[in-house]
């Protein structure tokens, strides 16, 4: 079976070709990614298994037109890895925001398509995105089948204490109002590598997954199931984003939405999209402007840098106090896997908590999977390339399989 798989993020898509024979055997075509996404200079980075790799720098405004980009790339005399786009058996999706419909992956029908809609407004920088790279892969190839992998799975496992919000109870009866969670794909499968590189049995074990990337959440794994995490209802709570502004006082928007006469619409654009990194720097989104505009000197990248630290530790705190400590804790997304810097400040000062930080190991390393706390520290911290991807093509083959018996 030959799966392209689609990961639609909210600055990014990532896509890999696989070919599987069976749930453990597969082969890996080509890889890539689309970057910065909707400002001036975005990238699409084409990685053939046997081919030299395709750099292409361009504006590309929104995800059809980099979905289109990518399937010219596929079928590109030099550099693509299908004679025809007809030589795609399926297409799995990623989709981050399932609500309370999906436990599990779905085949792509009509119900399925009105379900992802229907949780548009819970996720406006993500659903909208994968929705529209499903209907452009419907569209071009109307008899593959197509297959929806949620986010949100993965964390159906939290217990009532932590994903209900202490509002009036009926808003979560009328309107399931609660915490879902996000890039479960990625925290599961993150926290399963770690585990292997350790010697920690996931089952077993207390662990805490820091995905960060232009979207960031992390997870407490308790006993190999996802116990609390920090986004919630929507992708814009816990950590600072790119573009959004995590958990913040309600409060406070009540308050600033009144000053400015904003109405919920532009209160949602303000949280979502111009807040974050960018809203406090007014620099960029992106985390290696950040850094090269704090190294300028830049005050405001940064106390932004330092921001973004101290919400990740505190989110770590309050998960080693939940589970009673921590075995392992992961770093990975775009910013997780190459900076090893923020990985460093975030370490900084937690010996209290067992944690002996290997800044050796960790010097310089990017987008490696890698052990980075020394070898007496009683809680492993590792860093971990993400494949969402794979999970990804694993669930379309698990679920066309299951369908075709
Ligand atoms: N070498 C690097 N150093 C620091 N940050 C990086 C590096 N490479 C990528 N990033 C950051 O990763 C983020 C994008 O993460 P990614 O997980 O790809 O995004 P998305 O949430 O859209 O899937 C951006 O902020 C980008 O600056
Ligand atoms: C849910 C989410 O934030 O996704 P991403 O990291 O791809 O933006
Ligand atoms: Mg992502």
């Amino acid at each position: 079976m030959t799966i392209l798989v689609l990961n639609c993020g909210s600055s990014s898509i990532k896509y890999q070709v696989i070919k599987m024979s069976c749930a453990n055997e597969y082969s890996l075509l080509v890889k890539g990614q689309i970057e910065r996404i909707g400002l001036s200079d975005g990238l699409l980075v084409h990685k053939p298994v046997d081919k030299p790799k395709f750099e292409l720098t361009k504006s590309i405004p929104d995800h059809t037109s980099g979905i289109n980009l990518i399937l010219e790339a596929l079928v590109d005399p030099d550099h693509g890895v299908l004679n025809s786009i007809t030589e795609l058996s399926a297409v799995g999706h990623r989709v981050a925001h399932g609500g309370e419909y999906f436990k599990d992956s779905a085949v792509v029908n009509k119900t399925v398509k009105q379900q992802i809609e229907a949780c548009f407004e819970l996720a406006p920088l993500h659903n909208p995105a994968n929705l529209k790279g499903i209907l452009s892969m419907e569209n071009i190839l109307p008899n593959t089948p197509q297959v929806a992998v949620f986010d949100t799975s993965f964390h159906q496992t939290i217990p009532a204490k932590n994903f209900m919000y202490a509002l009036p109870y009926k808003y979560y009866e009328e309107y399931r109002v609660r915490r879902y969670g996000f890039h479960g794909t990625s925290h599961k499968y993150v926290a399963q590598v770690g585990c292997k590189m350790t010697g920690i049995d996931f089952d077993h074990s207390k662990i805490i997954t820091c995905h960060i990337g232009n979207g960031a959440s992390i997870t407490a794994i308790l006993d190999g199931k996802s116990y609390d995490t920090s986004m919630g209802f929507t992708p814009v709570d816990g950590l600072i984003m790119g573009t959004r502004c995590g958990s913040t006082d309600p409060g406070a928007l009540i308050y600033i939405a009144e000053k400015e006469g904003l109405n919920l619409d532009r209160l949602s654009g303000m949280i979502n999209k111009e807040s974050g990194l960018y809203g406090i720097t007014g620099v960029s989104s992106d985390m290696r402007d950040i850094h090269a505009a704090a190294n300028r000197g830049d005050e405001r990248a940064k106390l932004a840098l330092a921001m973004f630290v101290a919400r990740i530790k505190k989110f770590i705190g309050q998960y080693a106090a939940l589970m009673g400590g921590a075995d392992l804790i992961v770093f990975t997304g775009g910013v997780g896997e190459n900076d090893y810097l923020v990985r460093e400040w975030v370490c900084e000062g937690m010996e209290y908590m067992g944690i002996l930080f290997d800044k050796e190991a960790n010097d310089g390393v990017r987008a490696r999977d890698i052990i980075i706390s020394t070898p007496d520290s009683k809680v492993k911290v590792a860093a971990v390339t993400t494949n969402e991807e794979l999970v990804i093509a694993s669930d379309t083959f698990r679920l066309l399989k299951k369908r075709s018996e």
